[in-house]
């Protein structure tokens, strides 16, 4: 094993970043390093954070803003973020900067330059975002989830490590068991989409009248719409459990016949690891639409359906469903092409990648 380092994870943001972040911070700890992580300030991050309980490191970031003003304001914030975090490496001394590629990377990855610190960046997403274009040129390696990747970040270290995943992640060893009535799983992403909810919502409860007993939702809201999507479920005196967010995800991936959700990077590889298809709908101002690139590579491999949001119609969605009940062959081929290996021991990956660049 190297020698043990002190390693600075930084992953405020979303879930996105949050979730990959703290399992490579648990991959690095059992292998014997000492982590620290660095975040945001977010509310989402203490929502996702339990169980953490090693040392936190909170330095506030906002993502970017554009427009004469806007772009004054978020090159002071990065400057600001950057004094704030150097100042803060005097304390904390990491050996090597981890950097989950959200806003809040600059600040960590800006200061352990300044300090002669290696930083190790992840790109979770088929096109790269602002954050990591911006500091790849002077990362010691970028690691990726996509193969797409590499058309963006032409000349640079990279290494394939996959996404980092919780541990409870872990593929099916037996073969799915059917359930009577079909399993919809609907979720926005770790913060909920709120057009998702409303058209998918109003679509369920098209169905309701034929469907009630044959077809079962777990419906992720995020915060803002649980309530009124419940009533509307309710309403339609249909089967459907709704929730902010939930902790359990590998319990619903693994019993859904089928996913109908947004195409950010960790719910992508999850879907991977549960041979789970989906009804992709990407997230229509993702930075550089990476949402679409994401979505297009699974449904290249025939692993899931895409559709546009301002392509989408509750009716349109609303005969999905129902084509997808009827057509359980079509799913069961899709299942096997969704299953992915690249995502197994990512965090281990990573973890390794970190080693192999922090100062000996
Ligand atoms: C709106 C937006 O710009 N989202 C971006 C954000 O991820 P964002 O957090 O939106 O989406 P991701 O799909 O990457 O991650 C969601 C995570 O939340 C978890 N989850 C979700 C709901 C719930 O109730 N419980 C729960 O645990 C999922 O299992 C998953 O691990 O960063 C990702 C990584 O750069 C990008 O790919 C996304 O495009």
């Amino acid at each position: 094993m190297a020698e043990k380092l002190h390693v600075a994870v930084a992953c405020g943001g979303t879930g996105g970043h949050i979730f990959p972040g703290l399992a490579t911070a648990r991959a690095l700890r059992s292998r014997g390093h000492h982590v620290t992580l660095w975040l945001s300030g977010k509310h989402v991050e203490s929502t996702v954070l339990q169980g953490w309980k090693g040392p936190v490191v909170t330095i506030p970031s906002e993502g970017f803003q554009f427009g004469p003003m806007r772009s004054v304001l978020t090159a002071c914030r990065i400057v600001l973020a950057v004094i704030r975090c150097w100042i803060a490496m005097f304390r904390h001394r990491p050996d090597a900067v981890l950097a989950m590629g959200s806003y809040s990377s600059i600040g960590p990855c800006l200061a352990a330059r300044l300090r002669g610190i290696p930083v190790v960046l992840h790109e979770a997403n088929a096109i790269p975002g602002r954050a990591v274009r911006m500091l790849a040129g002077k990362a010691a390696c970028i690691a990726i989830c996509f193969e797409e990747t590499r058309y963006h970040l032409k000349g640079l270290n990279l290494v394939t490590t996959g996404m980092p995943l919780r541990p409870e992640f872990k593929r099916r060893s037996e073969p799915k068991t059917s359930a009577p009535e079909f399993r919809l799983l609907v979720m926005g992403g770790s913060g909920g989409a709120h057009a998702v909810n409303e058209m998918v919502s109003e679509a369920v409860c098209l169905l309701a009248p034929d469907t009630q007993n044959a077809l079962r939702v777990t419906h992720l809201t995020g915060p803002a719409d649980e309530s009124h999507i419940r009533r509307r479920y309710e309403e339609a005196d249909m089967n459907a459990d709704v929730l902010a967010f939930t902790q359990e995800m590998a319990a619903l991936y693994e019993t859904a016949d089928l996913a109908i959700c947004r195409a950010g990077a960790s719910t992508c590889a999850e879907l991977g690891i549960f041979g789970l298809p989906a009804l992709l709908i990407p997230y229509p101002h993702a930075a550089s639409d990476h949402q679409t690139a994401n979505a297009r590579a699974l449904e290249k491999a025939g692993a899931a359906d895409v559709v546009q949001q301002s392509e989408m119609t509750v009716e349109w969605l609303a005969d999905y469903i129902r084509t997808q009940m009827e057509e359980p062959e079509r799913l069961g081929k899709m299942r096997i092409r969704a299953l992915r290996e690249d995502s197994i021991n990512a965090a281990e990956k990573l973890a390794e990648t970190v080693e192999q660049c922090a100062k000996k």
